[in-house]
């Protein structure tokens, strides 16, 4: 039988479990199980055990920093002790309290982002991002008036998961095809995106397609707004790290029979793009709405990354 860590992994890596959020809650509930599965006695070993689990779910998907946030925040502090009971009991700890914390983000930063949404306004959304959406489900669920243009995003088509989540809560959507965005933003009055990362200069990672909507919203004066709970700001860039952007298969944009037949094309199939922080109003965390600008002060100060901190990594 597989192991709840390996089934974990590959189900990131498929896509299978995907959403940035989702990913890291789903690496931490695997640590939980993969940390309580473990029957050595050995500290030495149960630690050697739990790093190997964390490089397995690091290596699913490179882009989310959500992920590798999660897995630190969990292994964190294994150090301190050498007896497996108390290392095991401290990931398990860890584990619980970050998807309370994920979960409870996501409701916060809900109700915070609604407030931006008002009655009457014509809503667009990329990708499915379970905290954008939450923003648009609690200003409906508030009562307001609004309308939403959810795009397909291909490869994927996340938009389908986005589309049936606004058809049930019973928000009137169109559903556009991504290069018809800057066509319709002359109707649309916010843009409002989930992130996979947020860097220290305020740029936003998010699914490919993200920086062209932001630039059409830029050009039609339509406002910005980013739901990021504060584990997807990304602390290694602070020492100056880009974000990895995943290149997914070619076989998700063009079948191998088609391209078979084409062998002077190559499919280029980035997973996400960056949006640099000017085309951005505000970024919503659970602490509350800040300008982009102000990312640093989250990574350094609220979630107390030092640059000396990766001292040993260099
Ligand atoms: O955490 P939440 O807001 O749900 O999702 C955040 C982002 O994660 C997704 O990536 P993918 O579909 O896993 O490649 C999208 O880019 C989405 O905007």
């Amino acid at each position: 039988m597989k192991s709840v860590l390996a089934d974990t992994a590959l189900k990131i890596k498929s896509m299978e479990i995907r959403g940035a959020g989702k990913i890291a809650r789903e690496a931490a509930s695997a640590l939980k199980s993969h940390a309580e599965s473990l029957d050595t006695q050995n500290s030495g070993n149960f630690l050697s055990e739990m790093r190997t689990a964390g490089d397995i779910l690091l290596k699913t998907r490179p882009t989310a920093v959500s992920l590798p946030n999660a897995v630190n925040i969990i292994l964190s502090g294994m150090d301190g002790s050498d007896d497996a009971g108390e290392i095991r009991a401290g990931i398990v700890r860890r584990a619980d309290s970050f998807i309370e914390r994920s979960n409870s983000a996501v409701r916060r930063i809900g109700e915070i982002g609604a407030r931006r949404i008002s009655d009457g306004d014509v809503v667009l959304t990329h990708c499915n991002s379970q905290v954008a959406i939450g923003c648009i489900l609690e200003a409906h669920r508030q009562g307001k008036d609004i309308e939403v243009f959810a795009t397909e995003v291909r490869p994927r088509n996340q938009g389908l998961l986005t589309i049936k989540s606004l058809s049930d809560a019973g928000i009137k959507t169109s559903f556009i095809v991504d290069s018809a965005a800057r066509y319709f933003m002359k109707d649309v009055d916010i843009v409002v995106i989930g992130t996979d990362a947020v860097t220290v200069n305020g740029s936003v990672v998010n699914k490919i397609g993200t920086s062209q909507i932001a630039l059409a919203a830029h050009e039609a004066r339509t406002r910005v707004m980013v739901a990021a709970e504060t584990y997807k700001f990304a602390p290694k860039t602070l020492t100056g790290e880009l974000i990895q952007i995943e290149e997914r298969d070619s076989s998700e944009v063009l079948s191998p029979e088609i391209a078979a037949a084409m062998p002077n094309v190559t499919v280029r199939n980035p997973a996400f793009d960056i949006t640099p922080a000017e085309y951005i109003d505000l970024i919503v965390t659970e602490e509350g709405a800040i300008p982009p600008e102000m990312a640093y002060i989250i990574i350094k100060d609220y979630l107390g990354w030092k640059i000396r901190d990766f001292d040993n990594e260099r």
